[in-house]
């Protein structure tokens, strides 16, 4: 049975700092048991601050980057050198840091890359890269990633699944084109929930205010369509990384002093 989990930090640096050293942490002893890790990344502030923090991080090479499958939960479809990619602004973060095995990063196709100004394309492509990397253990066509790094919107979307958005809807395919997104980019490519729920271990990290509506829903039982983070669960384990303000609508749950 899965267990949800809420930790508070003092700040939204706190919480970028710790989750990295959770990353490093949880990768390892991922590692050490099975002798490889799957990793999921996001975009967003605080998923790139995480991934900026692991950089800095002094115990980062205890992973073994050569031994670790980058995967992304949403990529933003524009051209590759866009600013906007998730891709990018994670090499630039980390991912051009560490000496990662480039054959095990699996990036989401940009809308200047094989697949042309294709969406849909590009997603079944991506569906395909996700089934040609499952195995037996995985029951279907989604690795069981071991740590699936989320964020999430004020108005409850994660990834770049929306509320009452058609990919909040979506149970058959495991990757889809989003447009309109109310989050610019407009076009995007995104795991759906399904695919999302393959993983062993959801992280959701998310700091400021502005989330802590959406944050307060989700753990009182809000619905995955009118919020879909409510929806992102891991398998063997859901954990909220928050700062205080983040966590400002919560109480049943310690809050660190101010720091
Ligand atoms: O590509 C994206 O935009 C992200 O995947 C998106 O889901 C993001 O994680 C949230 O919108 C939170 O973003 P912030 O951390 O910047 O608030």
């Amino acid at each position: 049975m899965s267990k949800t989990e809420v930790v508070v930090y003092a700040n939204q640096d706190l919480l970028a700092a710790a989750a990295a050293a959770r990353l490093v942490t949880r990768l390892v002893d991922v590692q050490a048991a099975k002798g490889s890790a799957s990793l999921v990344l996001t975009g967003g502030g605080t998923g790139i601050a995480v991934l900026s923090e692991l950089r800095a991080s002094t115990a980062r090479d205890a992973i073994d980057w050569s031994r670790l499958d980058i995967y992304w939960g949403d990529e933003r479809f524009v051209p590759a050198d866009s600013d906007d990619r998730n891709e990018k602004q994670a090499r630039e973060a980390l991912l051009d840091h560490v000496p990662l095995d480039p054959k095990r990063v699996h990036v989401m196709a940009p809308s200047d890359g094989e697949f042309g100004d294709d969406p849909d394309a590009a997603a079944a492509a991506y569906a395909e890269v996700l089934a040609s990397n499952a195995g037996p253990e995985d029951h279907g066509d989604v690795p069981s990633f071991d740590i699936m790094l989320l964020g999430l919107g004020g108005e409850g979307h994660t990834a770049s699944v929306f509320p009452e958005s058609p990919a909040v809807y979506e149970t058959e395919r495991s990757v889809v084109a989003v447009r309109n997104c109310p989050k610019p980019p407009p076009t995007r490519i995104s795991l759906t929930l399904p695919a999302i729920r393959r993983a062993r271990d959801v992280w959701l990290m998310t700091a400021g205010e502005a989330k802590a509506d959406a944050v307060a829903l989700a753990l009182s039982g809000a619905g995955e369509v009118q919020l879909p983070v409510a929806g992102a669960r891991g398998h063997r384990r859901t954990l909220w990384l928050l700062d205080r303000a983040a966590a400002g609508k919560l109480t049943k749950v310690y809050q660190p002093p101010t720091a």
